[in-house]
């Protein structure tokens, strides 16, 4: 399975999803602008750095040369970052002199050089002490390590937004990616500066335009839906503001990119991430839809596009995203998801009730890649219809599962049984001993680390937690 190849297929598959959605793009809304801590200035600047980190400031630049760094008498800088002194993690890595930012005076284009050490990160990739790299909108600067985020690179401000978003958020240009109504874009809350995700949807509802109606339900029900929920490995949602025809979901910020990428990454030569680190993963995806199926809520689109990593360690945390198309309830009906990871009961389309054992089947589906390096169901499989692997649950092992052992090749399977009666349920998966290896204890004690109670505060700020602080109180009860 080459990697383009796949990841063409996928974008395929995300248009043959049955709730398909427009892809354009979010157009700002004509309301005044965010107006950030830019100090004021009589110049004007030609860009500037946002900070996306408490104590580190909004700068504009307006020399041609500019320097960050801890600074020393001997190398002044511009702009010192004393004020992280207290921010252990981050202070460690920051040099004399981090970086500078040089205007070309003929081209007018801009460069980042890094003069550290320990490095400067450009959306994510170093640069590396003594060299350069030209900045465009929205680039991400870190220091150190990708995740040490510290400011991003602005050169216009990009989006108008509305007041009820920007008195809370800063919504930067940084783009983290797009979905199919709109795009999602790196900010962070003003009151703590912790950064956040915010997914800029256009719901625009038009009469020529049924699918739109679909999406204004879509994201009503996404944000109900993630309202109820708090699980580590779980995105969380932190606020939803509409305004006239756009939506604004500010939601936890997941900074390792899609579960998808990891697991066709090259470096496991599409052969797998192997059994330790695999495992490791199931742990925390069956834990997350274990606690799902315990508060009524069954997903019915886990497939590895929509789940995030933390960061870009390879034993990340996980994280389910994308509650589109989640439903409250133990029995539907309705025909969704995405074909190649769809349950037999779903592909049938007798409307019929199914139940949320259609989520273990598309789980099985996603450790079945996470282990092999390939997915179980393909329409690039030409022997046979998809419908038909599908529905006759057929599995084709490959050299790959040589490497795997008999325990999880079976457990695969026993997700992947075709008869839903049969198939577990999260709660039967996660009793077995299978789930008892050190691996997944070992991610059940990160999970257990990041696990954050509900506070007052939070119940206070937000009547919704109640429900949720019910749910985190089983989940804590269950952990223990
Ligand atoms: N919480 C987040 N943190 C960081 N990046 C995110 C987050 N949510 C989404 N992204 C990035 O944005 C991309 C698009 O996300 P989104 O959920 O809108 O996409 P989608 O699933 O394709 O859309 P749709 O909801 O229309 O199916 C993701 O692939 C991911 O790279």
């Amino acid at each position: 399975m080459v990697r383009g190849t796949k990841r063409r297929r996928n974008s395929e598959e995300k248009s043959k999803t049955v709730i398909t959605v427009n892809r354009d793009d979010t157009i700002p809304v004509d309301e005044d602008a965010a107006v950030g801590d830019s100090q004021m200035t009589t110049s004007k600047p030609f860009a500037r750095l946002v900070g996306i980190r408490r104590g580190i400031a909004t700068i504009d630049l307006i020399e041609d040369n500019f320097v960050c760094g801890r600074g020393s008498e001997e190398s002044p800088v511009n702009y010192n970052f004393s004020s992280l002194s207290h921010d252990t993690g981050l202070y460690r890595f920051i040099s004399k002199v981090q970086f500078a930012i040089n205007r070309d005076s003929e081209s007018h284009r801009i460069y980042l050089h890094d003069h550290s050490r320990n490095g400067t990160l450009v959306n994510q990739e170093m640069i590396g002490k003594g060299q350069s790299i030209e900045l465009n909108n929205g680039d991400l600067i870190s220091i150190g390590i990708p995740a040490l985020i510290i400011f991003v690179y602005e050169t216009t401000e990009d989006g108008q937004y509305p007041e009820e978003l920007t008195k809370k958020y800063h919504v930067t240009s940084h783009s983290l990616g797009k979905g199919g109504f709109g795009k999602v874009l790196l900010g962070y809350k003003k009151s703590d500066r912790s950064v956040v995700a915010i997914k800029c949807l256009n719901t625009q509802f038009s009469t020529r335009c049924s699918r739109a109606i679909a999406k204004t339900r879509d994201i009503r029900n996404e944000v109900d839906v993630m309202k109820k929920l708090s699980h580590p490995n779980i995105v969380g949602i932190y606020d939803c503001i509409a305004v006239s025809k756009y939506s604004y979901m500010v939601i936890e910020y997941v900074g390792g990119g899609e579960f998808f990428s990891k697991i066709v990454d090259s470096k496991y030569n599409r052969m797998g991430v192997g059994e330790s680190l695999g495992k490791y993963f199931a742990y925390q995806l069956i834990d997350a839809v274990l606690y799902l199926h315990s508060v009524g809520i069954c997903h019915r689109d886990i497939k590895p596009e929509n789940i995030l990593c933390s960061d870009k360690t390879e034993r990340c945390i996980l994280k389910l995203t994308d509650f589109g198309m989640a439903k409250n309830g133990m029995k539907m009906k309705t025909r969704c998801g995405t074909p190649s990871y769809n349950a037999p009961e779903i592909v049938a389309n007798e409307g019929i009730e199914y139940t949320p054992k259609v989520d273990i089947w598309s789980l099985g589906c996603v450790l079945f890649i996470t282990f092999s390096g390939y997915p179980p169901f393909s329409e690039e499989y030409t022997d046979m219809s998809m419908n038909d692997q599908v529905m006759k649950g057929r599995l084709l092992f490959h050299s790959q599962w040589r490497h795997v052992t008999i325990e999880t090749q079976q457990m695969i399977k026993w997700m992947l049984t075709v008869e839903p009666s049969k198939r577990p349920s999260a709660v039967e998966l996660m009793s077995t001993e299978w789930m008892k290896c050190g691996d997944c204890r070992l991610a059940k004690q990160e999970i257990i680390k990041i696990y954050k109670p509900v506070t007052t505060t939070d119940i206070k700020n937000n009547n919704n937690i109640t429900t949720a602080a019910a749910a985190l109180a089983n989940k804590k009860k269950r952990l223990q």
